[in-house]
């Protein structure tokens, strides 16, 4: 069955909108100034205090220092660690032997060769993405070929072609955010939907 990950839950409403409509994982932005969707340690604390568990909590981050996820992970506060910068293999190794807990990288896709590149990570998933992650836009799907490994697709999913993403691409896992959002804020119907979606396909 494909999984699916709510990302970039910023508010209470938010948790309450995943604890209603179960997916299987739920991501926040952790500490990534840029991201209009970040959130501090105390508040990621906070929200997934609130959060059923049967939906996994991931950390997303970006080029932060190694603590950050070390702390969070041990604390129990994250499940997994989703390092959407450049982090390298070193990075991921210090991060997994420190918590034995499992990681996702992040790769932007622009050519096939972007995938070679995702496909030779250490990181117990690969997650492929648009540009720096956040975008709401697609790439283009024809350059991921047969991949054993389990992935993430993320980029521009919603209710409009998700169906035709787990169909023709085969993910493990999808994973969506700008496109349940409306005025910039998580909709609860619409992340609903999404769920309701991915496990009617599968
Ligand atoms: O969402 C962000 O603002 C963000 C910022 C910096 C790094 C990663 C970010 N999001 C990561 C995600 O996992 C998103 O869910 C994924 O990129 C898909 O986003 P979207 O295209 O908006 O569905």
């Amino acid at each position: 069955m494909t999984k699916i990950k709510i990302c970039g839950l910023r508010t209470r409403e938010d948790i309450l909108a995943v604890n209603q409509a179960k997916p299987d994982y739920c991501g926040f932005i952790i500490e990534v100034p840029k991201s209009r969707r970040s959130v501090n340690r105390e508040q990621v604390k906070e929200l997934t205090a609130g959060l059923c568990r049967e939906v996994i909590p991931v950390g997303v981050f970006v080029n932060a220092p190694a603590n950050l996820p070390v702390q969070l992970l041990k604390e129990g506060v994250i499940a997994v660690a989703q390092l959407h910068g450049q982090e390298d293999e070193a990075y991921i190794a210090g991060i997994r032997e420190r918590t034995e807990k499992p990681v996702i990288k992040a790769f932007s896709v622009r050519s096939a060769a972007d995938i070679e590149r995702a496909l030779a990570s250490s990181a117990d998933y690969i997650l492929l993405d648009q540009g720096d992650g956040g975008t709401g836009k697609c790439f283009d799907w024809s350059f991921i070929p047969e991949i054993e490994r389990p992935f993430f697709l993320a980029g521009g999913l919603g209710k409009d072609n998700l169906e035709q993403a787990v169909r023709s691409v085969h993910p493990w896992a999808v994973d969506l955010s700008s496109s349940l959002e409306i005025n910039g804020k998580k909709d609860g119907d619409r992340i609903q939907e999404a769920v309701s979606i991915v496990r009617r396909i599968s």
